[in-house]
């Protein structure tokens, strides 16, 4: 295959993201499928787009001290194709001569000859030095500006290295980005009644016992996944759905609860969980469309009550219905950066304003959902304190009819993973290896009132398992 067929496919997903709002694994999966690349090949394109989208922050830093104009003034597919030229020069092994004519070839058939000239000169000058070098040349000096460094360095905006450093620290927060710009590594989940770990192929994950670490292939090959027997899930997102599984509840134990459910891996886990345990699932999705995609995932599962495409803040079954709940709340998602490259900068500042009081409304319409003495698992893929501790404090704030317990203990196997508040659990990929995700539990206690809380501050456990943070 020609070189430039896969720039010419990875261009065009790149288009999609930029001018369509796509999503770059989606269409990332259109292009490779219509085009019928062979494995090594999609690999190359995979690198391109992925690893462009990645390093966007540094190659626009870089682009910037090469162009006289500022770079929001260039056509946005000539910027396009000037940033898979400076992924391939600044972070592959892709020759320079290679790299620069191949995007003079690409500008030409995409936009016209008048930009070739242009595209020639920047990339020129761009090849004149390493990634490194360049980034001592254009980043902030990073005793003055350390997020500003950070930003450049690893690629991240501004914003979000603030939002990381608040929650992991200053010590960690630059192996924190480092982990963000590397591609997780693809694992399995046995659907437990309906698989075993042992029939799918690759290393078993650390701690989760249903999940596998698939080396490399396609996973829709695997029969058990391409049957709905297994599926792709990280080792962080089944924990989160075994914490809602094991969690203790007083009594009766028949009836699930996902409140937000699509696409509907956890829920699958869930129900194969709940069925062994002779209880059902009910799952919930706002987006129908999404709704549709959790009915996929639970096609030939056992312990299935329904699928309800509802809002969750509002729903429709009885106050108390439900024995255990889970909240997989919408969020910013910036603990996924691992496997979303573009969502960095699809995100704003101003996305916490909205989802923030969603977020605490779902936890607060999980808690009525459950009876007296059940649980509730409030879990994000984010670890940004905003979405997770500061929506536990402030539901429990105004809820006397709610504790917080500990989550902590339902994974005492994973080595530091405590959370910002007492018993609560935050993953991390340079940590764990896993995407950030937050777990906190919380139990029902009997009575519903305005907040007067006489066992403590919010955030200390009940029974005093653990001491306030
Ligand atoms: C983090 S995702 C859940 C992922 C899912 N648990 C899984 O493992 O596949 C959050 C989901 O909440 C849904 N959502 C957003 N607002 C909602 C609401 N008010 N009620 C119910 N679901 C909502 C979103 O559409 C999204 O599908």
């Amino acid at each position: 295959m020609p070189l430039d067929v896969a720039r010419q496919a990875a261009y065009a997903v790149l288009t999609a993201v930029r001018a369509d709002g796509a999503y770059a694994n989606l269409a990332l999966a259109a292009e490779l499928r219509e085009r019928r690349l062979p494995p090594r090949d999609a690999a190359f394109v995979t690198e391109l787009v992925s690893g462009t989208l990645r390093g966007r922050g540094t190659y626009d830093a870089v682009l910037a001290a090469c162009v006289k104009r500022p770079l929001d003034d260039l056509e946005a597919a000539v910027l396009d194709v000037l940033r898979l030229g400076a992924h391939q020069l600044l972070s592959m092994r892709v020759p320079a001569h290679a790299a620069i004519s191949t995007s003079v070839d690409l500008v030409r058939r995409e936009v016209g000859h008048r930009p070739a000239g242009f595209v020639n000169g920047v990339l020129r000058t761009v090849s004149k030095r390493d990634r490194d070098a360049w980034i001592v040349e254009v980043a902030p000096d990073p005793g003055a500006d350390p997020d500003g460094y950070l930003a450049v360095a690893h690629s991240h905006p501004r914003w979000v290295v603030a939002l990381l450093r608040e929650a992991v620290g200053d010590a960690e927060v630059e192996a924190l980005l480092r982990a963000d710009n590397e591609p997780p590594r693809v694992v399995l989940a046995s659907r437990p009644g309906r698989s075993e770990p042992a029939e799918l192929p690759g290393q078993p994950t650390r701690w989760s016992p249903y999940g596998v670490v698939l080396g490399a292939g396609d996973p829709g090959a695997v029969p058990a996944v391409a049957e709905g027997r297994a599926g792709v899930q990280d080792e962080g997102s089944q924990l989160v759905g075994l914490a809602a599984a094991w969690a203790e509840v007083d009594g009766r134990d028949e009836r699930w609860l996902d409140l937000c459910a699509g696409p509907g891996g956890k829920a699958a886990l869930l129900a194969a969980l709940a069925a062994g345990q002779g209880a059902r699932l009910l799952a919930n999705e706002r987006l129908p469309h999404r709704a549709a995609l959790v009915v996929r995932q639970l096609i030939g599962a056992d312990g299935v009550l329904g699928v309800v495409a509802g809002d969750g803040t509002c729903p429709p079954w009885a106050a108390g219905s439900f024995d255990r709940a889970l909240v997989d709340a919408p969020c910013t998602g910036l603990g996924a950066l691992r496997r979303r490259p573009e969502a960095r900068w699809r995100r704003t500042p101003s996305d916490l304003d909205d989802l923030v009081p969603l977020q605490q409304a779902l936890l607060s319409s999980a808690l009525d959902s459950v009876r007296p003495g059940g649980a509730v698992v409030y879990a994000t893929c984010s670890p940004v304190l905003a979405e997770t501790a500061g929506v536990v404090r402030a539901v429990l704030e105004v809820r006397a009819d709610a504790e917080l317990d500990d989550a902590r203990a339902l994974l005492a196997e994973v080595p530091d993973c405590d959370g910002p508040m007492p018993g609560t659990v935050q993953l991390w990929p340079h940590r764990h290896g896993t995407d950030a995700m937050f777990i906190a539990l919380l139990r029902r206690t009997a009575l519903r009132g305005p907040s007067s809380r006489a066992s403590g501050p919010p955030g200390s456990l009940r029974g005093g398992r653990a001491e306030p943070g």
